[in-house]
């Protein structure tokens, strides 16, 4: 069970790339807001600087003539202190858009990253997901597009920010004072050196503290999944235990990350302090000695310049991990985006077709003959009637093109013929019904569907044209009758009530408290196992193809639902094309052509009769040696 928090947290390998790529997916969105925001933000931080600035122009210009004077005249310092409010009232205006929009631009760039994601997914070989975890994938929907979002919203306007207002204040310092900037320099320095080491220690610790936040994340979340089994082993002390130990270790990291960054502000503000009084002090020293031509108003306004500076130099270096963390998982985000999508050059469709003067012609209406179109060379179209007839052609493949799981295996399945597939765990019977599927690529050989090769036929109608029940019945939230529909899109209530009589779906799905609209809960637990199949063969048996893909289920459901289950099979099957992974002896032994396989190669093939009287390997598995057979059946077995 993998977790989306066990996922690794690691730096992307090339950020700046990553960062420019970041920055034009969401330009391109929002070529219209972006200089809005941009705008906000010079608002926000001018007015800022403006202020301080005013602070000189006030005490200068209006408040020290204004000293000594008997009947001072206040209009002109009132209308300066309304200026100062204008320009207080249009920063706040900056702040509140810039940072309202970043809102709107971030939640947007997620919405299209996570849309893009999931659209992409959809068209992944899937070879991707054997490559990659659940939990893996999962993790870039939740924790890396988290990252991204306080990135987006927070980290990149207020690195915004810092960079103006620095900018800024030491521009609007030197012309003020060169003398006084320098002092303001240097305590910058000492500031930035002793706030990178506080910095790198508690960014250390983060990476720990995430590192192990996740493995705890995973672990409950693999214990609440696991529940069951836990308490048949009775496990609940050790996994306690483990948990325990985890929680301790996630607290130890926690606190570490958080000293330091806790006494990063206060040191910050201590460093403030100290460069305002030296910058006063200063200050005060070349007025009295009349160098540099400073005034008390230039002083005011540059102690209020230094005070706007620790702000932003300490947010800058609060942003550096955060912007490490969220350009590792835009990283992981684009590598998905960048997969490639699983290739299709098909170019064979399937069609309604009906006869006309013996001729196979296209046609809108269903007429319940469908037809292989194919485009010829001279632009015109072939069409071959839909009948079911498979041949696999001398078929080698591997999953990792390294390992061979089938070896050179050849198999002609006419239309309404029954091939069972059998032998031992991981003979590669699952694997031959991936191929006709195909879910993978044939590393050689060839398999031809109504003569034509599928890789020509296009994967949607190759897919449309076999109905397929797996052991592992996936069923969706959602009601019973959705789940049915899921076989095809289209299909009317009738039809749907059609195929639940004709695969005994239809006497459980009755019994159920809202019948065909009872909603299927998560993981649909309220439903048996037995019920859950009957479920998957109505939904194969509502896409009515003529080729059937079937995997017989070993689980254990009691007869009652097995003989209902088998009946319902038997119906499927019925006038139908069938590759069936076979475990029930009634199943085998009714096939036209059975396929022993042994490590991907087929060892004996032939019906029921010929193999057991053939007394190999077939005749084995049959008499009970070996336990490939459902057991079940063993009773049958002997009585034969
Ligand atoms: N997605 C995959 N990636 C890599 N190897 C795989 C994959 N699926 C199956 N295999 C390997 O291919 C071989 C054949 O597996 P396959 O599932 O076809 O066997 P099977 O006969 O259907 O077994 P079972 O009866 O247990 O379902 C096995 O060795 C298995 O480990």
């Amino acid at each position: 069970m993998a977790s989306h928090n066990v996922s690794k947290r690691r730096k992307a390998k090339d950020p700046i790339k990553t960062f420019k790529r970041l920055l034009s997916f969401i330009f391109v969105r929002y070529k219209l807001l972006l200089p809005i925001v941009f705008i906000g933000i010079m608002l926000s931080t001018g007015a800022r600087l403006g202020m301080s600035v005013f602070l000189e122009v006030l005490i200068d210009e209006y408040i020290t003539p204004l000293v000594g004077v008997s009947d001072p005249d206040f209009s002109s310092l009132i209308s300066a202190l309304f200026i100062m409010g204008g320009i207080f009232l249009a920063g706040v205006i900056g702040t509140l858009t810039f940072n309202l929009l970043m809102v709107s631009i971030s939640q947007g760039t997620l919405r299209e990253l996570r849309d893009s994601m999931f659209s992409h997914m959809q068209k992944l070989p899937l070879s991707y997901f054997d490559s990659n975890t659940h939990g893996n994938l999962m993790s870039r929907y939740t924790n890396d597009t988290d990252t991204l979002r306080q990135f987006i919203t927070q980290g990149l306007p207020q690195m915004a920010v810092s960079i103006v207002t620095i900018v800024g204040v030491f521009t609007t310092m030197l012309i003020l004072s060169p003398h006084l900037t320098l002092v303001a320099i240097l305590t910058v320095i000492i500031n930035l050196v002793v706030v990178r080491k506080v910095v790198g220690l508690s960014g250390k610790n983060f990476s720990r503290q995430q590192e192990t936040l996740g493995k705890t994340n995973g672990y409950v979340e693999e214990m609440i999944s696991g529940q069951k089994v836990v308490k048949v082993f009775c496990h609940e002390e050790e996994a306690k235990a483990k948990f325990d130990e985890l929680n301790d270790k996630l607290c130890q990291h926690s606190t570490d990350a958080h000293r330091y960054a806790n006494i990063l502000m206060p040191i910050m503000i201590n460093f403030s302090h100290i460069q305002y009084v030296l910058i006063a002090i200063t200050g005060g020293i070349l007025y009295i000695n009349g160098i540099g031509a400073l005034t008390l108003g230039t002083i005011a306004a540059f102690l209020q310049l230094s005070r706007t500076l620790a702000m932003p130099i300490a947010q800058i270096s609060q942003q550096l991990q955060s912007i490490v963390k969220a350009l590792a998982g835009a990283e992981r985000i684009f590598d998905l985006l960048d997969q490639e999508v699983e290739a299709d050059k098909g170019s064979v469709t399937l069609v309604n077709a009906k006869y006309e003067d013996d001729k196979l012609v296209e046609t809108e209406e269903r007429t319940g003959i469908l037809a292989w179109k194919q485009p010829q060379p001279d632009g015109s179209f072939n069409y071959t009637e839909l009948k079911g007839d498979i041949r696999l052609n001398n078929i080698d493949f591997s999953y990792d093109g390294e390992t061979p799981v089938l070896h050179n295996v050849s198999v002609h399945a006419k239309p309404g013929q029954k091939i069972a597939l059998v032998g031992a765990t991981g003979a590669g019977k699952t694997t031959i019904s991936n191929l006709i599927n195909r879910f993978y690529d044939l590393d050689d050989g060839k398999i031809r569907y109504d003569g034509i090769n599928i890789n020509d036929i296009k994967k949607a109608d190759l897919r449309r044209s076999l109905g397929v029940v797996l052991q592992d019945t996936s069923l969706f939230t959602g009601t019973v009758k959705e789940n049915i529909r899921f076989g095809k899109l289209d299909a009317t209530d009738e039809e749907i009530y059609e195929a639940a009589r004709r695969s005994q779906a239809d006497s459980f799905i009755s019994m159920l408290p809202d019948g065909y609209e009872t909603i299927l809960s998560e993981e649909s637990s309220n439903l048996s196992q037995g019920q859950r199949q009957l479920l998957s063969i109505t939904r194969a048996q509502l896409t009515d193809a003529p080729v059937m893909i079937l995997d017989e289920a070993t689980s254990s459901i009691d007869s009652r639902t097995e003989a209902i289950v088998q009946r319902g099979m038997d119906e499927l099957m019925k006038g139908r094309t069938v590759f069936v992974i076979a475990h029930r002896l009634s199943t085998i032994r009714n096939s036209d052509k059975i396929l022993v396989l042994d490590q991907g190669r087929i060892i004996e093939s032939g019906n029921h009769k010929e193999l057991v009287a053939n007394k190999g390997a077939y005749y084995q598995l049959y008499k009970g040696s070996s336990n490939s057979f459902d057991e079940a059946n063993f009773d049958e077995a002997d009585a034969l």
